[in-house]
């Protein structure tokens, strides 16, 4: 893609910033998380190789790339939920405020609460739509009447009007966009800083999954937010900053997933530096 082509004249449309109207411009002033010379390894398996990259405060920052990149591998680094995987080993550096969060004081179950996971299926609890959401502040010891407080997070997650008849019926019960919108309530009910989004969309469909995206642009004056998408258009509409990932082929044929590009979504899509983000962004490859 030269300067001046546009990815629309490769026949593949992307809104960028479609959905980012009213956002501030992209900004790393304030990093939240400094990754630096990452590496993961499964067992012998090194699956994630050299990843340096910044988060920015209140920005919404999308990893995208080819399948087995290790984009889930990284998201699951920044709020250590690698340790819950027999064999996981993280080295390298993980600064979460400039603090690393791999320090043996670091309390995982304090990381996962400031920094939340939203997965790809939406997984609620078996237990009423009230009780998902109040779930969380009881663990943490939050005493007394939650409605307040199941009100705000179902208010903050765009599902309360939906629900707010129904708090005592199933979240298993819900369609799939409800049930992902509630699990977004559930991971704000206990007030993180950041919330970590692993393909939140793809079990969803487009009405669905645009609420969401809705959703997300709201939140981001909120929360700090990371998302791995395979979906490229929803990164351009969505995303302040896009990181994008790809596998090394080493000489004995295993792949290891690196960071290849990273920068301002408008970069990424418009004009990036690397030759393999542009070759996958225009469909070449992937
Ligand atoms: N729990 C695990 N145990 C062992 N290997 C794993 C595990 N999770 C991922 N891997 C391996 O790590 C590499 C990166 O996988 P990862 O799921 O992070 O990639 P991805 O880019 O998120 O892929 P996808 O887009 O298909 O979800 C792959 O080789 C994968 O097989």
């Amino acid at each position: 893609m030269t300067k001046d082509d546009t990815p629309e004249s490769h026949g593949f449309s992307i809104a960028l910033g479609g959905r980012r109207h009213g956002r501030p411009s992209p900004s790393l002033d304030n990093p939240v998380f400094q990754i630096a010379d990452l590496d993961v390894w499964y067992g012998d398996h090194q699956a994630v190789r050299d990843v340096t990259l910044t988060v920015g405060s209140r920005q919404i920052t999308s990893m995208i790339g080819p399948s087995g990149c290790g984009k889930s591998t990284v998201i699951r680094c920044l709020n250590r939920m690698n340790d819950l995987i027999p064999g996981a080993r993280v080295t390298g550096k993980v600064a979460y405020y400039g603090e690393s969060l791999y320090d043996a004081e670091v309390d995982p179950i304090e990381v996962r609460r400031r920094i939340g996971m939203v997965f790809q299926k939406p997984n609620p609890f078996p237990k009423s739509v009230y009780d998902n959401v109040a779930y969380g502040p009881r663990v943490n010891g939050v005493k007394g009447n939650l409605d307040d407080l199941v009100e705000e997070a179902l208010t903050g997650a765009a599902l309360w009007d939906e629900v707010k008849d129904k708090l005592k019926a199933s979240a298993l019960a819900l369609s799939g966009g409800q049930q992902q919108r509630l699990c977004i309530a559930r991971a704000i009910a206990v007030k993180p800083e950041v919330i970590l989004m692993d393909e939140p969309c793809s079990a969803l469909d487009p009405i669905a999954t645009a609420k969401i995206e809705d959703l997300m642009a709201e939140l981001a004056s909120q929360f700090t937010i990371v998302i791995v998408t395979h979906n490229m258009q929803q990164a351009a509409r969505i995303s302040d900053y896009t990181a994008f990932f790809t596998a090394d082929v080493d000489e004995e044929g295993v792949r290891h997933g690196r960071l290849a590009e990273y920068d301002t979504t408008v970069t990424i899509f418009e004009n990036p530096a690397d030759q393999r983000t542009e070759d996958y962004i225009t469909g070449r490859f992937g």
